[in-house]
């Protein structure tokens, strides 16, 4: 039997599984196993399939966004409105076969932005070029995902179970469970906290599931076991995700209204150029892009050429963005800025640093 066959016989099996206290366990074993398998479909297989022709684009610029949808969403409308780069659009679904960057300039950024083709059920067991385009995902910074404002809501629930399925995890964190199989000692479990989703006999079983009979467990979040099997297996992607919805030029105000205030959501038309400003600025802000101006001692800041950095940056982060060996160097830094109470503050190395900030570092 293939893996195929067997995943989709374990799916029948988990939808035959009434969901109670008495199938709890027997559930949490299908669990591992499917997620076995998947982990077993996403490995680079051998030479066999078709290879990531016309995928394999260089990473360049700051940060890499992934278009990610169903066919004629408008995601080659949007990288042909928002960056210099033509993708050929039409009302076909898969007009895009391969994957076309383009960038956008946003704050001093270069940012990649992918057009790929439409992804469809089944992706993530190889339907059309599913596999290839969750590949260019998994590399990314951010998916941003495209749906279209006149269709029904299943549609992303549906590109999120492709997603899940290959090991993404949308806009969630990493779960806070140590994990390290040993030689030996069998299986140590403790928890920080009351578990109220998982418990020590299914983590038993699942760890056996895995032929796993040493190893030190511990809790400190309660966790479900779908969180718990991530940890094992290990390969999961955590990241960003925008959703964007397209084409509300076709909806009715009252509608575009309850889209827009979904979490992570956001509402455009690329036909009609609404909210484009928007998406970019949304961009900047999902993938935690940073501007910061370095200045030197007794001269006006260099505005022209901000440092670029992504995420909860500190001026360790500036030190090394500006030259690595400056750390070495570091005595103190003056900060200008949002970051700041006063400007400028002398602060330390471990200082966080804010959009914009004006940096001086003073060495040793
Ligand atoms: N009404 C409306 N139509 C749009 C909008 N944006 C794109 N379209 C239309 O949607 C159709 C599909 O657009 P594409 O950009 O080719 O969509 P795609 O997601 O790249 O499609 P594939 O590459 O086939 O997956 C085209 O006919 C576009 O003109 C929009 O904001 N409003
Ligand atoms: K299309
Ligand atoms: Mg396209």
């Amino acid at each position: 039997m293939g893996i195929l066959e067997k995943i989709a016989e374990i799916e029948r099996e988990m939808a035959r599984t009434q969901k109670n206290k008495a199938t709890e366990y027997h559930l949490g074993l299908l669990k591992a196993k499917l997620a076995r398998y998947r982990a077993q479909l996403i490995e680079p297989t051998s030479k066999s399939g078709p290879k990531g022709e016309g995928f394999d684009v260089l990473k360049s610029g700051d940060a890499r966004v992934a278009l990610i949808g169903f066919p004629s969403v408008g995601k080659s409308t949007l990288l042909t409105t928002v960056t210099k780069t033509q993708s050929e659009a039409a009302g076909y679904e898969f007009t895009t076969l391969t994957c076309i960057p383009g960038v956008i300039e946003y704050n001093g950024a270069n940012i990649q932005l992918l057009d790929l083709p439409g992804i469809i059920e089944g992706a993530a067991q190889g339907k059309g070029r599913g596999r290839q385009v969750i590949a260019v995902a998994r590399t990314s910074d951010l998916v941003v995902m495209m749906l279209d404002a006149t269709k029904k809501e299943i549609q992303k629930e549906l590109l999120e179970t492709e997603l899940e399925a290959v090991g993404i995890r949308l806009n969630k964190q990493r779960p806070n469970i140590y994990f390290k199989q040993k030689k030996a000692g069998g299986i140590k479990f403790t928890a920080t906290l009351n578990l109220t989703k998982c418990d020590e006999k299914m983590v038993q079983n699942i760890l056996h599931d895995f032929k796993i009979f040493n190893a030190d467990v511990i809790f400190r979040e309660d966790c479900t076991c779908d969180e718990f099997i991530d940890v094992i297996i290990g390969n999961r992607v955590y990241m960003s995700c925008l959703y964007v919805y397209n084409k509300i030029d076709q909806i009715s105000m009252e509608e575009v209204d309850k889209l827009a205030r979904r979490p992570h959501s956001i509402v455009i038309s690329c036909n009609m150029k609404l909210n484009m400003d928007y998406f970019v600025e949304e961009l900047w802000e999902h993938l935690g892009l940073m501007r910061v101006y370095t200045k030197r001692q007794g001269k006006k800041p260099d505005f022209e050429d901000p440092l670029i950095l992504r995420g909860g940056c500190t001026i360790e982060h500036v030190c090394h963005a500006i030259h690595r060996t400056i750390v070495a160097q570091f005595r103190y830094a003056l900060v200008w800025g949002r970051s700041c109470k006063f400007s400028p503050q002398r602060v330390g190395i471990s200082h966080t640093v804010c959009n914009d900030d004006v940096v001086q570092i003073v060495k040793k």
